[in-house]
């Protein structure tokens, strides 16, 4: 077992066939695509839905600026900023308004925003839909909003506090734990009377290709990438070790973990929360602890936050300030070349 005191300063994605394990571009996302693309002639403009932690992954600028062709307000929100690092919450702004000048962003956070808030947000994204010009579309006095983004990222949730706020009706929605929970276009929902305004929720469309095994490991970290294999869990776990030891966040897993030091061995952190959590299995004729139940236990923590706030994307944000990089060559592959991840 190793006991290090400094820590891998990369992650050996070549023995793992990551790519035959993950699969992220079920037939419905394909469906999803090519339904939004027909009703963007209709829609007035886009909120597109992104989770803070990953300001980078994930995300598709060049589908949205094909898409509205930048003739529609196309609005950000960086959803679950509650569970994002704070300091890196206006770098995430700045890096996006950077790559995307037209795109508007804002941070929030769905599940603790409170109703004034909601109101004073929606109604600043409102404000931007109206005040752009309306081309073709300005015979109409209602206003189509979309909202989409991945998996995951609080695209229903925001519908529904949209409609108890301007419908005062209860949650229809269905919010889910597990990406993919919204499968097809919804129906239109009126969300205000004057100005009309309707919005529709739309299914969590990733990119038909991902181009980096971290990217990929983040989108499963943030659950937008369902884990689908057990045996994966092993390896994202040592994935999400292998940030928080990078990022400087050993103090969270150490306590929860009941570790005297830091680790950088993905089977001592485990071995440990197993004992804790008695999380065992029989093999044959004898119990010993369950390693993968454990690991996916771990993730599922480091998703909710148990660890602390952390934005998954920080060296790429770090990067990018420190003009490490000067175009979208991001993530670092094993081989030592930089590779474009968009
Ligand atoms: N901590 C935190 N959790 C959130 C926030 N917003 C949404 N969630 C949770 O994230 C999960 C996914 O939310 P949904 O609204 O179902 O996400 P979605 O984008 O519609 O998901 P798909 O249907 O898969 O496309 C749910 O468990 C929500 O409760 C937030 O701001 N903070």
């Amino acid at each position: 077992m190793r006991q290090l005191t400094t820590f891998r300063n990369q992650f050996d994605f070549q023995s793992i066939r990551w790519k035959d394990m993950i699969r992220w571009f079920p037939g419905h996302m394909h469906k999803g695509m090519k339904d939004l693309e027909q009703s963007l002639p209709r829609v007035d403009g886009i909120i597109e839905i992104h989770d803070a932690r990953i300001p980078h992954s994930g995300r598709n600028p060049q589908f949205y600026q094909r898409l509205i062709a930048g003739h529609k307000p196309h609005i950000l929100i960086l959803n679950k900023s509650d569970m994002a690092d704070p300091k890196y919450l206006n770098k995430s702004i700045e890096y996006i308004q950077t790559e995307q000048p037209n795109v508007q962003v804002v941070q929030t956070s769905l599940t603790t925003i409170d109703l004034k808030e909601m109101t004073k947000m929606f109604g600043h994204l409102l404000q931007q839909i109206v005040e752009m010009p309306r081309y073709s579309r300005s015979s109409k006095s209602e206003y189509n909003i979309i909202v989409c983004g991945i998996p995951n990222v609080g695209k229903s949730t925001f519908i529904n506090k949209l409609r108890n706020l301007f419908a005062n009706k209860s949650s229809c929605e269905q919010v889910g734990a597990n990406p993919g929970v919204t499968r097809t276009m919804s129906e239109k929902v009126k969300i205000s009377n004057r100005p009309k305004v309707y919005i529709r929720d739309s299914p969590g469309i990733l990119e038909p290709r991902l181009k980096s095994a971290d990217e990929s490991f983040r989108l499963l970290l943030t659950n937008s990438i369902p884990i689908q294999q057990r045996q994966l869990s092993d390896i994202i776990a040592d994935y999400g070790l292998f940030l928080l030891n990078k990022y400087g966040k050993q103090r969270e897993y150490m306590k929860y973990c009941e570790l005297d030091r830091p680790t950088d061995d993905i089977v001592t952190l485990l071995l440990s929360l197993a004992k804790i959590k008695h999380c065992t299995q029989i093999y044959g004729d004898k119990r010993g602890y369950d390693l993968t139940g454990t690991a996916l236990h771990f993730v599922n923590e480091l998703n909710k936050g148990t660890f602390g706030r952390i934005t998954f994307d920080q060296d790429i944000l770090d990067a990018r300030e420190e003009g490490k990089f000067s175009d979208a060559t991001l993530f670092k592959t094993n081989s030592g070349q930089m590779r474009k991840s968009i």
